[in-house]
């Protein structure tokens, strides 16, 4: 199992992550040449895990991971080796962040959050918890271009009414938009990060995000920045995500 989750962290992890910024070559007969063979099957692919967590968005789940599995390379989105991990190492990663949501929403009494999920990129992990929780309203905010098309070609795959994309850089809505709830993974660095997304934030709101192993070192050396962008209550919950299945660390801090 894989032990690590995508974070800025992990900079062997990151770089690969960016390195799906170029799409892959096709040979003649269309098939990825990078790989030269078929992609070995997710572990994951037939485990009651997915149903456990996934439970009335499993279909919709399962869509996106064939659509990540038969173009995901292909359109760099992904790399090719995260293919036969994308269950763990992405979907049930993402979904990871779900009850956190919840308990937010439960918390504050709102019916229906705003969520904007900064730097979405393929998807993960805004286009997954808007499929699991319908009844939250999801921003994915991108500024690439060919991610934005990706991220909107998904849902409408999946028919979701409930996510919209917005081709821009977090910094560039500052001032003009603020949400309850902001998510995110593998953007930036803590430091970096509370300038970009805080702002974000209405007062009284939340910043939920995956982070790798290093998580609280992360909050501990970005306690000014945090701290200067009204953040409070900084801390790392090591989230169970299934039976089996790695746990991730979780960032939350809210906005004063
Ligand atoms: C390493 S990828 C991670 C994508 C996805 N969150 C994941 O975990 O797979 C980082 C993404 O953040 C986006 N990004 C970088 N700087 C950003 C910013 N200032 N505001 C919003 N998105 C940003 C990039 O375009 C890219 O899609």
């Amino acid at each position: 199992m894989n032990t690590q989750n995508p974070s800025p962290e992990n900079a062997e992890t990151t770089a690969k992550l960016d390195q799906t910024s170029a799409p892959a070559q096709l040979d003649q007969t269309g098939q990825v040449n990078q790989a030269g063979q078929l992609p070995e099957a997710d572990p994951l692919d037939d485990s009651p895990v997915i149903a456990e967590v996934f439970g009335d968005s499993e279909k919709l789940i399962r869509m996106f991971h064939e659509k990540l599995v038969q173009e995901g390379v292909l359109r760099g989105m992904i790399g090719p080796k995260e293919v036969s991990r994308l269950w763990e190492r992405h979907l049930l990663n993402s979904a990871a962040l779900a009850p956190f949501l919840r308990d937010f929403a439960q918390e504050k009494h709102i019916a229906h959050l705003r969520v904007a999920d900064v730097g979405s990129g393929a998807g993960f992990p805004g286009l997954v918890l808007a499929a699991m929780l319908p009844e939250h309203y999801f921003t994915l905010v991108e500024p690439m271009e060919r991610r934005c098309e990706w991220l909107n070609e998904n849902i409408d795959m999946m028919g979701l009414k409930n996510a919209r994309v917005l081709r821009a850089r977090a910094e560039q809505l500052h001032g003009e938009a603020e949400f309850d709830v902001v998510t995110c993974r593998a953007v930036a660095r803590m430091s970096k990060l509370a300038g970009w997304v805080m702002p974000l934030v209405h007062r009284g709101g939340r910043f939920i995000a995956l982070k790798g192993q290093a998580a609280q070192d992360e909050i501990d050396s970005a306690k000014a920045q945090i701290r200067q962008y009204r953040g409070a209550f900084a801390h790392v919950d090591l989230a169970p995500v299934a039976q089996g299945v790695e746990p991730t660390h979780v960032v939350s801090i809210t906005k004063r």
